[in-house]
């Protein structure tokens, strides 16, 4: 399976080895995935899935939102470090993955605390105004939608909160976007540099951006 990194394979493997390795169940979750062919490669990196997981631990959150589930790793790495009580709350456009999802969401006993929500981030978001303030929000689905999720989410999320951003540095292509030839991925390019330029900027966060895997940003609401 090929994740992106801005490292090399040696020092990729290297880094993985310095974490705590994966359980059955997410090593489960790995190679299920790696069955759906190319696609595979949209799966968290493993050792993202574990700083997303501990981040959860240290926020301890009672409700995350986490937009664009696929397979469901960071779903099950959310809801592993879940408050007593908490949930996650999770969409994705398709549910050609969920089986993968599921299967893994149940050996890990955390089925009853993820719940599937199917249609397009656009769509599932602003239905979920009414559900309480989020504590922890995590965006991973369509990056030329990341303007309007941020916008939708931030009201939800809950002073203090924690607002996660994938793929921030898109392979690279954010810091000059004018250089990428084709036009979907220079859109795309253009459209993640105008958010990470906004949010270094938003007086309601505090942002840092971490070079980890394809860019995270972790940008504290005040
Ligand atoms: C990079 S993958 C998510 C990876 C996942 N978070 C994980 O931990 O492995 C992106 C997902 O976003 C979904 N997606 C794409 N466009 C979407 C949209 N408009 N609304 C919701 N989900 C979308 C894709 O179907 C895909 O499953």
């Amino acid at each position: 399976m090929s994740t992106f990194s801005f490292l090399d394979e040696k020092t990729i493997a290297y880094v993985v080895s310095s974490c705590t390795p994966p359980d059955a169940v997410v090593s489960s979750l790995i190679e299920d995935t790696a069955k759906v062919g190319e696609l595979a490669e949209m799966l968290t990196p493993i050792e993202q899935a574990g700083f997303l997981h501990l981040i959860a631990k240290l926020v301890a959150p009672k409700t995350v939102i986490d937009v664009g589930t696929f397979t469901g790793l960071s779903s099950l790495a959310f809801a592993r470090g879940l408050a007593p009580g908490g949930r996650v709350i999770t969409c994705d456009v398709t549910e050609d993955w969920v089986g993968i999802a599921r299967k893994h969401w149940e050996l890990a006993g955390v089925a009853d605390k993820i719940e599937f929500k199917l249609g397009p981030g656009r769509k599932t978001l602003p239905g979920l105004v009414g559900e309480g303030e989020a504590d922890l929000v995590f965006i991973d689905a369509d990056k030329t939608s990341y303007p309007y999720y941020i916008d939708a989410v931030t009201p939800m999320l809950r002073s203090g909160g924690l607002l996660i951003l994938d793929n921030v540095l898109l392979h690279g292509t954010v810091a000059a976007p004018e250089d990428v030839e084709e036009d979907l991925p220079r859109y795309a390019a253009e459209v993640v540099a105008g958010v990470n330029a906004k949010l270094a900027v938003d007086e309601r966060f505090e942002t840092v951006m971490l070079p980890i895997a394809d860019g995270v940003t972790l940008a504290r609401k005040k």
